[in-house]
């Protein structure tokens, strides 16, 4: 892919924080791209750096941390060095986050209607019932039935897996050029683990959003996956094609995280 092609650009970031016990380096050197309608998954373990590469995307870092080094293109505007303030217009309109928790990501003092309908005026301007029409088309989108009544529901009534789903659903309403989604698998169920995949593949199919797709679990990123890239202690040891990284990993690490991905499924039988 070029530069060109690609939605996301990522090169040569550095992130670091500045801690009691000094810096840390939690990113370093990291190059990737995505381009439309492709899924990147990040995996590694706890501390890597998955989160901190994602948030320097968003412009949403810590106080304490820091992108030293690099650029970080959506399509071919630069966003490393952005003030604030353009960073949150470019946010509201072109970049969406999809959480772990999606319970944390709604208001539990309002219904959900209110919250995706507000969201939606606000952003595009839209009336109460073209943004009430769009918000039912789009929870129908990612398998729900009875989006009416969902409107009218508030947060607690619901399970984590439809939240999370209404949650991506509200995201994509927004026709974000780049969806990142960190581990938003992780809090649920089977069922609805997949389902919420099966969002992930229908966004794809669309073609219009790139996906950055982090989690600790190479099933879902195998499964979801074009491209993969794997993290540890803040550098990417190995970068591939989803399908050939996962029949055979050139690294030593990521054959270790296969290898326990093989021992927990074998597990679970
Ligand atoms: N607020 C913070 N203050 C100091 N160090 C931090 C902070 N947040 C993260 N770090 C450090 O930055 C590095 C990268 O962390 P990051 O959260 O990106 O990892 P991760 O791969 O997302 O882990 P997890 O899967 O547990 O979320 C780690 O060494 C971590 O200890």
């Amino acid at each position: 892919m070029s530069g060109r092609d690609a939605i996301l650009e990522v090169s040569r970031l550095n992130v670091q924080i500045q801690t009691d016990r000094g810096v840390v380096h939690a990113v370093q050197e990291a190059s990737f791209q995505i381009g439309a309608g492709k899924i990147l998954g990040i995996v590694g373990e706890s501390g890597c750096g998955k989160s901190m590469t994602c948030m320097a995307v968003l412009g949403m870092l810590p106080a304490a941390a820091a992108i030293t080094q690099g650029s970080i293109k959506l399509r071919g505007k630069e966003l490393a060095g952005l003030a604030d303030s353009q960073l949150r217009h470019i946010r509201g309109k072109e970049l969406a986050l999809v959480m772990q928790n999606p319970m944390t990501a709604f208001n539990p003092a309002l219904t959900i209607g209110k919250q995706f309908t507000e969201t939606l005026r606000t952003h595009q301007g839209l009336s109460r019932k073209q943004a009430e029409q769009k918000a039912i088309d789009g929870i129908g989108e990612m398998g729900l039935s009875d989006a009416g009544k969902i409107l009218k529901q508030y947060p607690f009534e619901l399970s984590g897996g439809m939240l999370q789903r209404i949650m991506i659903a509200l995201s994509l309403s927004m026709k974000p050029s780049l969806l990142i989604a960190d581990e938003p698998t992780t809090a649920l169920d089977s069922v609805n683990r997949r389902k919420v995949m099966d969002a992930f593949r229908a966004i794809k199919e669309e073609g219009h959003t790139a996906i950055l797709l982090v989690s600790h679990d190479l099933s879902i990123i195998g499964a979801l996956a074009d491209e993969v890239v794997v993290m540890k202690q803040g550098q990417i040891l190995e970068k591939a094609d989803a399908v050939q990284l996962m029949s055979r990993p050139q690294h030593e690490y990521t054959k270790m995280l296969l290898n326990a991905r093989l021992t927990a499924d074998s597990r679970k039988e």
